[in-house]
């Protein structure tokens, strides 16, 4: 079964339906799309122009959260999000995956593959900042019951087993496959690995295209460069993998290819990560450097970005100088002399006009007119008796094994009826019995 798992692995890019895709994900594309040959699967994906404006109340006023983005995913590659708190990361990833709420409007273009596109389940995945799992089950009872839950009965078991198997190794979870996830009284397995798990959960259906929100918030910084150094390597698989991080360290920062910064809901950058602060060749500069704001040479490139621009500094420098509690000296920060809110617009302007805005332009243009095969598994592939079973024992198990959920309440319930039994316990077959208080009132009396 291992071996199976394994030849998963180390087969990918050489299955006949196009490269990423190894012979197992083949089977169960195949089974979906019934062809014989599908051609190119991996999920290139552009947006251009893209504008989101949400509807603030019933009087129809409304505001831009995300203001004319244009920017390119291609496999192969991870695209980080990045920028302060508010600045629209959750609303672009939604704007991409066609989560976007009711109440948000999406203007411009997004295309996967050259064509515009319903984002669905098995096309693409998401991955949401909490993590939805059953406490009292092992991490590989998990990922097994939904593969249960989703792959089609058609799949042999050998084949269902060797592709959780292959996941649990895809997502480093060999160590703790046999351990339960925890909960309020179980001591389970840690953040970062729950966080793992979402991500496994996700990767079973073998989507090309991954969408992940803050997967790293929350964790300590060995296991947020696990998790991120795991990201990396399923984009090296031949998929597409979007993540909007909030504060990476240096290490994590390393690991992404594509960084894409947001303030105020519009580009500040967009190019490889690399470039944003160190010349990446003999003909080019760091954009922050060229922009007026060099990155110093001690401080972790993104809280350099992040300090240029978050306006919160403002309100910070703002409150700090009217409590007389900061002593302004005389330093050389570009970001010293300007307020944040100057240095966000300097910083705007400079990219729209850059190289970087105008080679993103034409590589979203070169890409549009890729047509590739746009993989749609369109929700769960198993038979309604087949989720019916799986849900039914797995909810058997979590009951007779979540001590609060099943012992606790049949405790309860015990006593309860005890309490309720015992009201009428030797309470004789004499009628009057239940009178006796009456006949004590004083009306009874006279
Ligand atoms: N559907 C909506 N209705 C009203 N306002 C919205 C909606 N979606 C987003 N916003 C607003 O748009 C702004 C950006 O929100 P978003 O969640 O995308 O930011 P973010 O960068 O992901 O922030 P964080 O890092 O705190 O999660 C916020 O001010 C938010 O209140």
């Amino acid at each position: 079964m291992m071996k199976h798992a394994a030849m998963e692995i180390e087969s990918s890019d050489k299955g006949s339906l196009g490269p990423g895709l190894s012979p197992l994900s083949e089977t169960l594309w195949r089974e979906k799309t019934n062809t014989e040959l599908i051609g190119d699967v991996s999920a290139r994906l552009t947006w251009k122009d893209l504008t989101v404006t949400v509807t603030l109340s019933t009087a129809g006023e409304t505001q831009n959260v995300l203001e004319g983005l244009t920017g390119y995913a291609e496999p192969g590659t991870f695209t980080a999000l990045m920028g302060p708190s508010g600045s629209g990361k959750s609303t672009l990833l939604d704007a991409l995956s066609g989560r976007l709420a009711a109440n948000a409007f999406l203007s411009g273009t997004v295309l996967l593959n050259g064509r515009k596109a319903n984002l669905s389940f098995g096309t693409a995945a998401y991955v949401t900042q909490d993590d939805n799992l059953i406490g009292t089950l092992t991490v590989r009872e998990t990922i097994s019951y939904s593969a249960q839950l989703r792959l089609p009965d058609k799949m042999s078991p050998s084949d269902k087993e060797a592709l959780v198997e292959s996941t649990i190794v895809a997502m480093g979870l060999q160590d703790c496959a046999d351990t339960v996830i925890g909960n309020w009284h179980l001591r389970g397995i840690s953040g970062g690995e729950k966080r793992r798990v979402s991500i496994a959960l996700e990767i079973l259906m073998r989507p090309r295209l991954l969408f992940l929100d803050e997967p790293t918030s929350g964790l300590d910084s060995a296991s947020a460069f696990f998790v991120t150094q795991t990201l990396r390597a399923l984009a090296r698989d031949g998929r597409t993998v979007i993540a909007s991080i909030h504060q990476p360290s240096s290490e994590v920062f390393e690991l992404f290819d594509q960084l894409y910064l947001l303030s105020g809901g519009k580009t500040v950058y967009f190019g490889h990560a690399s470039a944003a602060y160190e010349a990446i060749n003999l003909n080019s500069a760091a954009f922050f450097a060229q922009a007026g704001f060099p990155c110093p040479a001690l401080r972790n490139p993104s809280d350099h970005f992040l300090r240029c621009i978050n306006s919160d500094f403002d309100k910070v420098k703002a409150t700090l100088k009217g409590s007389m509690k900061l002593r302004f000296e005389a330093s050389d920060d570009p970001l010293d002399k300007i307020t944040t809110a100057e240095a966000i617009r300097t910083l705007n302007e400079y990219y729209r006009t850059s190289q970087h805005s105008y080679a993103a332009i034409q590589k979203v243009d070169d890409i549009s007119k890729i047509k590739g095969t746009v993989l749609d598994a369109g929700g769960s592939q198993a038979s309604f008796f087949r989720q019916s079973y799986t849900l039914t024992k797995r909810s058997l198990i979590n009951m007779s094994r979540d001590f609060g959920y099943y012992w606790l309440r049949l405790v309860i319930y015990i006593v309860v009826t005890i309490c309720i039994g015992t009201i009428y316990l030797n309470i004789g077959t004499v009628g009057n019995k239940t009178q006796f208080p009456l006949e004590k009132t004083p009306l009874t009396e006279k």
